[in-house]
């Protein structure tokens, strides 16, 4: 048990499935991992220095439709409570990643109309290597969807929530895309916090 305004971390291991795909690459889920979280939630939201970015696209200047910010390796975290999470997953995956992870990439989707475009993360490694992408998802839950890269194929579709961790690993990055579509249904925000190793993103 932590204190009354700590979070508490669940055992990985075996509360961890893992779905195979095709191409050799897979996604772990462990629902409800991080609980505790609503005192973590509120301080990020308040105090992460969050950034509205734009982006041309098809010539015009558009609002990226969520606000970021990322935390380069050896950049300190806003959060202890982050640093344990790091620290948990980097323990647990770093006998079949080979490295731990050290960037904390953060999202806040802020309703239901934000959302991120099909994608693989392949700025770095992700491009040509096998890697791991870890979310800890906070916050408002929404659909994270995934599909073989080309856009052949259904979309897989994994509801991820308050506390659930989601870690995308072996070729997912460069054989799948993923995205979160926006919401129709009411959605209030949602942090997601990507954990990677060096030179992915
Ligand atoms: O919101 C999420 O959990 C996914 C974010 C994502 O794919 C990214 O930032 O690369
Ligand atoms: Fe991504």
């Amino acid at each position: 048990m932590g204190d009354a305004d700590s979070v508490d971390l669940g055992p990985l291991g075996s509360a961890v499935r893992r779905t195979e795909l095709s191409h050799g690459a897979w996604v772990d889920l462990c629902p409800g991992w991080v609980s505790g979280a609503d005192p973590l939630f509120a301080r990020l939201v308040a105090g992460v220095p969050w950034h509205a970015e734009r982006r041309t696209m098809y010539e015009r200047v558009v609002d990226v439709p969520r606000l970021t910010k990322f935390y380069e390796p050896g950049e300190p975290l806003p959060d202890d409570e982050l640093v344990v999470m790091r620290e948990a997953l980097s323990a647990h995956y770093r006998p079949e990643l080979g490295e731990p992870f050290v960037t904390a990439g953060m999202c806040l989707y802020r309703d239901g109309s934000d959302s991120v475009a099909w994608h693989g993360d392949t700025i770095g490694r992700g491009r040509t290597q096998d890697t791991m992408v870890a979310i800890v998802s906070l916050g408002s839950p929404r659909a994270l969807l995934l599909r073989p890269r080309g856009g052949g194929g259904r979309a897989l579709r994994f509801e991820i929530g308050h506390g659930d961790l989601l870690v995308m690993g072996g070729s997912c990055q460069r054989t799948w895309e993923h995205a979160v579509p926006k919401s129709v249904r009411a959605a209030g925000p949602r942090i997601s916090v990507q954990f990677r190793p060096h030179d992915v993103r």
